[in-house]
């Protein structure tokens, strides 16, 4: 009558901070995230006949991830989530894939009186490095990073018009807006065949990043932006450009409104138009614009 079609487990939120320690020039390093791990593999009779010999405890995988964490380097956040998917992989028979989330949260070092803290640092946004992996048996490890939480504005050099009209459409066509998003970009690396593969790699993770953060904050800044459709756009493409081992790049942009105010009905008060200044900035609804871009190939469709 029913069968069980999909099935995966583990632990999520798992909290982890470790510091390093550099004695020679007496300065600390240190790093938070927070991990989840998911497993899946010959694990059906756990749900369907009680057979808990099967379950690698969830608490198991969290104790897991603190000695892995204590054995290894945790960034890149790329490798770290390589490490824990390749070590549930090759230690258990019956575990086929191991689906590993790393969110990395920023601790940035303070400066006081002009200088670097050795060990103070402050959380300067809630922008995350995010890191999504799947070690598969058999196959490798596909990595999908991203930056989530990136806010950003812009109060001028941003446009929309020459959009469809018909009896539904009210909005105005303007030629300067306020443009504001918050940025979550992705880009997916080409499959590695194994964990000795994302080791040779190691530079080129944190590389992707910076490249993709600056290119992202330098076109919405540079752009004469005639739609977010076109500015993330070639965000995508100058990524694809910068890291030759990324495959696919793709952007959720909302598109958070900031509504002009007619206050003309107060002694005439100018605020609209090449006038305003004063604005409603909105919380819901928003725009939602979404894209990936790929290289060109066989594979490439809309
Ligand atoms: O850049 C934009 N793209 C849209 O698709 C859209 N739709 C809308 O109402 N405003 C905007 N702005």
């Amino acid at each position: 009558m029913s069968q069980l079609s999909y099935a995966r487990y583990g632990k999520d939120n798992i909290r982890l901070y470790k510091r390093e320690i550099d004695e020679k020039a007496g300065t600390q390093s240190v790093v938070e995230m927070t991990v989840c791990t998911l497993l899946e593999g010959d694990i059906e009779t756990s749900y369907t006949k009680a057979d808990n010999s099967v379950v690698v405890a969830t608490d198991t995988q969290k104790q897991t991830v603190y000695i892995l964490a204590k054995q290894n380097p945790v960034t890149p956040p790329e490798l770290f989530a390589s490490i824990v998917g390749s070590h549930f992989v090759e230690t258990y028979p019956h575990i086929h894939a191991a689906h590993v989330k790393i969110i990395q949260h920023r601790w940035t070092r303070m400066t006081i009186d002009g200088k670097p803290h050795p060990h103070s640092f402050f959380r300067d946004s809630e922008e995350v490095r995010v890191v999504e992996s799947v070690a598969r048996e058999g196959e490798g490890i596909s990595i999908h990073s991203k930056i989530e939480k990136l806010l950003v504005l812009k109060s001028t050099g941003s446009a929309f018009h020459g959009f469809h009209r018909d009896e539904y459409t009210q909005l105005g066509e303007t030629w300067d807006r306020i443009l504001s998003t918050e940025v979550e970009a992705g880009w997916r690396w080409k499959l590695f065949k194994s964990l000795a593969e994302v080791k040779a790699v190691i530079p080129k993770f944190d590389q992707a990043w910076e490249a993709a953060r600056e290119i992202t904050l330098k076109t919405f800044a540079t752009d004469e932006s005639p739609s977010v459709q076109n500015t993330m756009y070639k965000m995508c493409e100058q990524i694809l450009a910068a890291a030759p081992l990324v495959e696919a790049v793709d952007y959720s942009l909302p598109n958070k409104h900031y509504f002009e105010i007619d206050l003309s009905w107060h002694k005439g008060l100018k605020n609209t138009g090449k006038d305003a200044t004063v604005y409603a900035p909105q919380s819901n609804p928003n725009g939602l614009i979404q894209c990936t871009v790929s290289r060109k190939g066989p594979t490439a469709k809309l």
